[in-house]
């Protein structure tokens, strides 16, 4: 959810508290959660918004997620008073655990197909946005994370020997398909 000014949406988290029967079931569970997964505040003395990721746990890119981000970058870019884009996370220790996995686990083609357009929309709007951009890495941030934040013009990440960040999508066997 995206307006001028002030903090636009707060979080709760669904799942959690919850008994869930196996990993696959508490992962589709929270992916299918109604919370609003992106937080855009936007200073309009500045012109910078700041946009948190708060999928919890770790802001793993589901469908839901990356059209959400999409739909608030595209509204900031339509903004002209907003020249600026800060991308953070509001969970901690993980910037972005990148693609769910359970987005594109045992899914037919079709899906898989509508979620990697996704995947491209998201990066595609980052890498090309007229906005200056910079991802303030404050966690982990592996592969889709990883690839989030390549996207954007500048990268600052939190110094702390525990968070990681790197490409390791292909030693799960993830390859991208083409574009
Ligand atoms: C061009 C192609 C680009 C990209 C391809 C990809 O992005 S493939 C996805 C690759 N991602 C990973 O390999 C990340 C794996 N996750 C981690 O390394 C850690 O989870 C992380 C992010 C460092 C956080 O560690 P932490 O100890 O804080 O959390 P934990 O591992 O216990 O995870 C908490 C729950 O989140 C679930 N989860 C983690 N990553 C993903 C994911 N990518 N998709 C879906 N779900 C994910 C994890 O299973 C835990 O679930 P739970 O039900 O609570 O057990």
């Amino acid at each position: 959810m995206y307006a001028r000014s002030g903090l636009l949406s707060q979080r709760s988290c669904s799942s959690h508290g919850r008994e869930c029967a196996t990993p696959v079931l508490a992962a589709q569970r929270r992916n299918n959660s109604t919370a609003t997964k992106i937080a855009v505040e936007f200073d309009q003395s500045t012109g910078v918004a700041v946009m948190r990721l708060q999928g919890p746990p770790v802001n793993s890119l589901s469908l839901d997620f990356l059209t959400e981000l999409c739909i608030n970058v595209e509204k900031l870019e339509m903004d002209k008073n907003c020249r600026g884009l800060i991308l953070t996370s509001s969970q901690p220790k993980v910037f972005s655990a990148g693609l769910d996995i359970m987005e594109i686990y045992g899914k037919s083609p079709e899906r898989c197909g509508e979620f990697w357009r996704a995947v491209q929309e998201m990066w595609l709007k980052l890498y090309g946005s007229s906005m200056v951009t910079i991802a303030a890495i404050n966690g982990s941030s592996p592969a889709g994370g990883c690839l989030m934040s390549m996207t954007c013009d500048y990268r600052i990440m939190a110094d702390n020997p525990r968070y990681s960040i790197g490409l390791n999508e292909t030693q799960l066997g993830i390859v991208a398909p083409f574009w």
